[in-house]
């Protein structure tokens, strides 16, 4: 079962009222960089076989002080890159909020292509494809980081509970926080969402399911033992 990590990045001095998406040259803001370096302190005691992120610079400022110290050089993956938000690029919250477009990524945000920019569907396309193609290139033994966006990471969270994208809305992903999931060939198990705490995953987690193992994708009936 291959372990995936995703992580926002740190704060910028963007993030909240305005609407960065794939504006160049937004850094991560002084607090950014200390969420970065916290978050680099709670995932210290797991191995990661591969460390992955976004081109954007928030992201890779904070996947890069995930690397620091190992071994593991950061790979950029363009697929993790933010939503195309076309012309709501660079604008504020508040003003986004009055835009009739707004009321639809709210409630059916499958429907929602950006002006001059990507659906949120495709976003989602993409971004699952890589999670993929890395849980295949890396094999089922591998745990490795992904350091992306808000909505990217909530879409890979709802594929991997097998929401629908119209539900993703309901799904949380702050700045440096930390969700893990583990795929199995029958389901993927969703053992964090936005956590902010440390992250330890004994070496021989990935054997576990919750349950007896006995598929390497069963859940266990009532819960089980523990998964990590
Ligand atoms: O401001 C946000 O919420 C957007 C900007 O693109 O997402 P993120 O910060 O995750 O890049």
């Amino acid at each position: 079962m291959t372990t995936l990590l995703l992580a926002r990045h740190g704060l910028t001095d963007l993030t909240g009222p305005v609407l960065a998406g794939r504006t160049p040259g937004v850094h991560l803001s002084e607090a950014g960089r200390a969420q970065a370096a916290a978050l680099a302190g709670r995932v210290a005691g797991v191995r990661l076989d591969a460390i992955v992120s976004s081109p954007l610079e928030r992201c890779r400022e904070t996947a890069e002080a995930v690397a620091e110290g190992r071994e593991t050089d950061v790979r950029i993956d363009d697929r993790f890159i933010e939503c195309g938000y076309g012309e709501w690029t660079g604008r504020p919250l508040t003003e986004l909020a009055k835009e009739p477009l707004w009321q639809v990524v709210q409630a059916h945000p499958s429907a929602v292509t950006f002006p001059e920019g990507e659906s949120l569907a495709g976003m989602q396309h993409r971004a699952v494809a890589a999670v993929r193609e890395w849980n295949r290139t890396l094999g089922s033994k591998a745990v490795y980081l992904v350091c992306s966006h808000g909505d990217v990471i909530k879409a890979i969270v709802a594929d991997a509970l097998g929401l629908h994208l119209d539900q993703f809305q309901r799904i949380t992903a702050d700045p440096a926080a930390l969700t893990v999931i583990r795929y199995a060939p029958l389901r993927p198990f969703v053992l964090r969402v936005n956590d902010m705490g440390e992250l330890r995953l004994p070496e021989d987690s990935e054997e576990k399911d919750g349950g007896e193992n006995i598929t390497g994708s069963d859940a266990a009936v009532g819960g089980g033992p523990g998964t990590t």
